[in-house]
């Protein structure tokens, strides 16, 4: 009997899967990560490839080429690359491939990929004894990706916005107004200044359907979540807008492929992994996300919870039953649920500009800046400071700006203020901007931390204390694979008639690592008013430098 993806995996349809595995990779920002957990969703394997220190090669620099102030992109075979590493580095964990039921994954959001004309043969024709990297390096029309950091489309979301009849017209019907890395317009500027390259384009993927295409060995669909990030689908009727579509670029519905809903089983394992890794020939290839959809996933949100994301980007998100869509902010079809939405903040400079501010004021350790930031009193002597390396996205601004306790703007505070000033206002900033888009958190919702900074319990106090609530972090605190691997589960099972809390209920794997300070309201409170007045200074200057 041939193991149906459909079918309830009693062990009859594949005897050999008696311990089954799922797989699930996040390729984010800064590394390719996998997770591998069994049935009883324990995770058993986890490797990481990171790209600046494993692939010195394409000299990466936080996993991105910075071309200049707006433009960002990442090689596209680096991310094949890590794909061969990271399969070499499971095989040493011992894990057996061939108990891997099922792989998902995630991806960075919004970066494009763009395969040549004859790639699809190519990758339906991968010879097992070579690497991937190997026969993959003539397969794209642009060699660099442009990534979710990059600002250079302004031109290109004017347009898009104008031919949609504003701003509003386009967020209700794609989830957003035009934002810059959104792909919809990366696509417009590859076609307007490089109409070559877009003429030989046969396929353009995402970094989340691209991985896929990785292991399925032919090009996979764009999933509905992932999808809502590009200014281009319809996030009702769950299709492409026409609208949107021409007025972007021509063919591109034949390019883009038909968008699925994202628990899809997009089809068996390319016979490249079992001829060179023994997976089995009926492992399936459940469509991939974005990394802050399957973040969702892999955290067990209860209404009223807000997940805040600490990796390279700073993201808020919570799921919805409904999607009100603002100019403020993205909504984006959930990625479990079909019918339900997320909705997503995004800040550019969360992680990388941490660690300048530590590099510069601690040594690089993390450690001094923890003690740096615990050696100041809450609310910081009245300092207030925002740091953006790369122009922000909420707000456009860019450059440091830092306020002293009446508002004047000063060049410099000494080392322990600036640690808070910087994490303080990352998280005023945070509140803020999800004040505005109507996201309440107050007593009786939790705050769940994940991403890399989450590790670090002295910057989840001043979390806690500025939005006045308990901070929760899992046990792994690389949520976006675990969903992943999650979500190859629930795919396996069969996405549409199965539920994807009825997989993951048994995870309640939540600890608490932060309760707020018993005079935080009373100090952030006002201090929310006056960020938000420093914020619009900081607007207006930039706005007139601009002019
Ligand atoms: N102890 C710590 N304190 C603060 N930040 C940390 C700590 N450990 C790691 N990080 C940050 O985590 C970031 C990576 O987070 P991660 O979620 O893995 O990013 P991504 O998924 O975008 O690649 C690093 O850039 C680093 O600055
Ligand atoms: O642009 C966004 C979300 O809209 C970013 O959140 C990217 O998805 C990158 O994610 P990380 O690598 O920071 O997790």
């Amino acid at each position: 009997m041939t193991c149906n993806a459909n079918m309830a995996p009693t062990g009859d349809c594949c005897g050999e899967w008696n311990d089954k595995t799922y797989l699930g990779f996040d390729f984010s920002t800064q590394q390719l990560k996998a997770v591998v957990i069994n049935e009883n969703l324990e995770v058993k394997h986890e490797v990481t490839v990171h790209f600046d220190s494993e692939l010195p090669e394409f000299r990466t620099h936080g996993g991105v080429q910075k071309v200049d102030n707006i433009t960002v992109t990442a090689p596209s075979i680096m991310w094949v690359k890590a794909v061969d590493l990271v399969m070499e580095k499971l095989k040493v964990t011992g894990l057996d491939l061939s108990t891997v039921a099922a792989v998902s994954g995630a991806g960075q959001q919004h970066g494009s990929i763009y395969w040549r004309k004859g790639a699809q043969k190519i990758l339906k024709n991968l010879h097992p004894d070579k690497f991937l990297h190997e026969q993959l390096q003539s397969c794209f029309s642009v060699r660099d990706s442009p990534i979710w950091m990059d600002g250079s489309t302004t031109t290109q979301c004017l347009a898009l916005e104008e031919a949609l009849g504003g701003a509003q017209r386009l967020a209700e019907l794609t989830g957003s107004r035009a934002y810059e890395r959104f792909t919809g317009n990366q696509i417009a500027k590859l076609f307007e200044t490089k109409p070559e390259s877009y003429k030989n384009t046969e396929r353009v993927s995402l970094v989340s359907s691209f991985a896929a295409s990785l292991f399925l060995g032919d090009y996979a669909a764009i999933d509905f979540s992932d999808g809502s990030g590009m200014n281009l689908l319809d996030i009702r009727r769950k299709d492409w807008a026409d609208e949107c579509l021409n007025a972007c670029a021509p063919d591109l519905r034949e390019k883009l492929g038909k968008p699925v809903p994202s628990y899809t089983v997009l089809g068996n394992i390319s016979p490249y992994y079992v001829e060179r890794y023994g997976f089995n020939e009926e492992c399936k290839v459940v469509g991939f996300t974005g990394d802050n959809p399957a973040s969702l996933a892999g955290m067990n949100l209860k209404e009223g919870d807000v997940v805040v994301s600490l990796g390279t980007s700073d993201t808020l998100f919570l799921w919805l039953k409904e999607a009100r869509p603002d100019l403020e902010g993205h909504i984006l079809c959930n990625p479990v649920e079909k019918d339900d939405y997320m909705a997503l903040l995004c800040f550019k400079n969360g992680s990388l500009t941490r660690e300048r501010i530590r590099n510069e004021c601690a040594d690089g350790s993390w450690e001094l800046f923890s003690e740096l930031l615990e050696s100041t009193p809450r609310g910081n002597f009245g300092n207030i400071g925002m740091y953006f390396d790369l122009i922000e996205i909420i707000p456009t601004v860019y450059g440091d700006h830092r306020f002293n306790k009446n508002g004047e703007e000063v060049s410099r505070f000494s080392k322990e203020v600036e640690v808070r000033a910087l994490i303080e206002g990352q998280f005023l900033a945070k509140r803020v901007h999800s004040e505005n888009l109507g996201f309440s958190v107050g007593p009786g919702s939790r705050v769940l931390a994940t991403g890399g900074a989450s590790e670090n319990s002295a910057i989840l106090q001043v979390l806690a204390d500025i939005f006045s609530t308990s901070v929760y972090v899992q046990d792994v605190s690389n949520s976006s694979a675990l969903g992943s691997a999650f979500r190859a589960k629930h795919g396996f099972l069969g996405g549409d008639s199965t539920k994807f809390a009825d997989v993951i209920n048994p995870v309640t794997n939540w600890t608490l690592a932060a309760t707020p300070s018993p005079d935080a309201a009373e100090i952030y409170n006002p201090m929310v008013e006056r960020y938000k007045r420093l914020e619009e200074k900081v607007i207006a200057k930039h706005s007139s430098m601009k002019n």
